[in-house]
């Protein structure tokens, strides 16, 4: 199948099984906890996350719980992202994908936080592979990025072999969390 086709699919899955995806987040994140990549992090980048998306915000508030910095993604030109220290939901602005994002601000980027979560539709978990938005904004960023990458991965997201292509371009998670 193709990444095109497989993103409609993954979207009207996702929707359907949101209550699902919704129980299972919190397995996740309870899973992502107890890594080493999460536990040695003391700057994680996650995002906002959209309906049918594994929540975030509990992943936001247990890292700054414990004295994490927590950096979101801002859409740059060139389908570039960079990560903004975040505080307050009162500074995001919704972006044109109708996600809240940061504001630039070039004082408060980091490119290297500890750990990335990298959101998708679909992870391969024979070759860590994913499939996002298809905005390439993720692949970009991590073809430069050095540090730890995780995603968490409810079932109805889970696929034992990558039946989409896999492109050069395509960048393997270092850890998927399964539940
Ligand atoms: N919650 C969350 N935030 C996130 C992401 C994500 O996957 N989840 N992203 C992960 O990357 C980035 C935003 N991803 C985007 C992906 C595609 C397009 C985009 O340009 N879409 C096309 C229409 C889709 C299509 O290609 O058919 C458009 O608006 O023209 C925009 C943002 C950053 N923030
Ligand atoms: N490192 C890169 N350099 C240049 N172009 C890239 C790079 N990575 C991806 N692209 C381009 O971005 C587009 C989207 O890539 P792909 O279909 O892999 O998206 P995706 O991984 O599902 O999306 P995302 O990373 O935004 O969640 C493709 O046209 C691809 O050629």
């Amino acid at each position: 199948m193709d990444k095109k086709q497989l993103r409609k699919r993954q979207i009207q899955k996702l929707n359907e099984n949101k209550h699902q995806v919704v129980i299972e987040s919190q397995q996740l994140l309870e899973k992502l906890k107890k890594t080493p990549e999460w536990q040695k992090a003391t700057s994680i980048a996650t995002t906002i996350s959209g309906p049918f998306e594994v929540a975030t915000t509990p992943i936001i508030k247990a890292a700054q719980a414990v004295g994490k910095k927590v950096y979101l993604p801002k859409t740059m030109p060139k389908r570039q992202l960079a990560f903004i220290h975040f505080t307050s939901a009162e500074d995001l602005v919704e972006s044109n994908f109708g996600i809240p994002e940061p504001v630039y601000d070039a004082g408060l980027v980091n490119q290297e936080p500890d750990l990335v979560i990298v959101p998708g539709l679909a992870f391969a978990t024979d070759g860590n592979y994913r499939v996002g938005f298809g905005g390439g904004y993720y692949d970009r960023f991590l073809a430069d990025y050095q540090g730890k990458t995780v995603a968490l991965v409810p079932s109805v997201m889970q696929f034992e072999k990558a039946d989409w292509p896999v492109f050069d371009h395509d960048i393997k998670i270092d850890r998927l969390i399964l539940v």
